[in-house]
């Protein structure tokens, strides 16, 4: 049984403040895996939130099609095609965000599977999360560090049960997911769960204002944008979730829930991250 434990700000690690002569390479390189012909916003999403988090670099691995968003959006990022290979294209220290909007043809399919034995350490999220729940857990090869971020549906498909079921014991679902599969699991909904399997931690915020398309690719960036500053893979996943709902609600208390786009939840990172030490 795992041990419970708030996620509140005094059981999460912080940022540490930066040094006056820091430079880009200080804060790590995130690298967002995504971003079919029809769904570059995810990719776009997620590598925002990774720079809000403070990643000093930031590159979009996508379909050539969806580079119009990243370049519209975003243009402090890199931009990289889909790779045939992407082994020597990510340096050791990367952070390898994969999944949204990635969808799931065969070039997917391809990029995942090779995901699966890189030594980068890795985010997990949507379609990613779907080829996985397709090939099963021997795709995962050797040691990376990995977080996994799925929404209830993609859990069950994991587990090979109903939405309705993970949804009625989200702790059980989340301790076999960490046991299936191994590394740092986020359960993400009402109340998201998140656990390396000896602590389990919930998340008292967040709001149904948050239930729209593109919010967990917020998350999904967040995560990597903090982890690729050194923190630690749980650490990172805690306090990720933590600031993307604290997010969500100061959007919420602005804008109302119907209203809320996930690009809100993004816009009020920066405030959050500012004063969460105060939280
Ligand atoms: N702008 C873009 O480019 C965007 C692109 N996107 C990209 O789209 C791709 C597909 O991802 P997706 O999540 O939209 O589809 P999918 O995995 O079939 O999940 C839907 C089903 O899952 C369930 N379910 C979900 N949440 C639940 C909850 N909290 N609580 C309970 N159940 C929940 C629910 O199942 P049901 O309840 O019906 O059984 C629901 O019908 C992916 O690559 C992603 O990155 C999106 O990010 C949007 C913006
Ligand atoms: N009712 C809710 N209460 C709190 N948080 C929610 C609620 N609904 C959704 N969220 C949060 O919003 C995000 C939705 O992620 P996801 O379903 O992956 O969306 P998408 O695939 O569109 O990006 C998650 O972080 C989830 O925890």
């Amino acid at each position: 049984m795992p041990m419970h434990r708030d996620l509140l700000p005094e059981n999460l690690p912080a940022l540490s403040k930066r040094p006056l002569a820091a430079h880009k390479g200080n804060f790590g390189h995130v690298y967002v895996l995504g971003g079919s012909p029809e769904m570059g916003g995810a990719l776009s999403l997620a590598a925002l939130a990774a720079y809000r988090a403070g990643a000093g670099l930031v590159t979009g691995i996508g379909h050539p099609q969806s580079q119009i968003y990243l370049a519209v959006h975003l243009p402090e990022a890199t931009w990289m095609d889909w790779p045939p290979r992407l082994a020597s294209r990510l340096p050791d220290h990367a952070v390898l965000a994969l999944g949204p909007g990635l969808g799931q043809g065969l070039a997917a399919h391809d990029l995942v599977r090779e995901a699966g034995g890189l030594q980068q350490r890795q985010i997990w999220d949507a379609d990613a999360l779907n080829i996985l729940a397709r090939i099963g857990p021997d795709i995962l090869r050797g040691a990376a560090e990995r977080i996994f971020t799925p929404h209830p549906g993609e859990a069950a498909r994991l587990l090979r049960t109903t939405t309705t079921t993970v949804q009625t014991d989200r702790e059980a679902a989340i301790a076999e997911l960490v046991q299936r599969y191994g590394g740092v699991w986020v359960l993400k909904g009402e109340g998201t769960l998140v656990s390396d399997g000896s602590l389990l931690g919930r998340c008292p915020w967040g709001n149904p204002g948050m239930a729209t398309g593109g919010s967990g690719d917020v998350l999904t960036g967040l995560i990597a944008g903090l982890w690729a500053q050194g923190l630690n893979a749980a650490g990172a996943a805690g306090l990720a979730v933590c600031i993307h709902a604290r997010a969500g609600d100061l959007a919420a208390d602005e804008l109302g829930e119907a209203s809320l786009l996930a690009r809100d939840i993004l816009a009020q990172i920066p405030r959050v991250l500012q004063n969460w030490s105060a939280t």
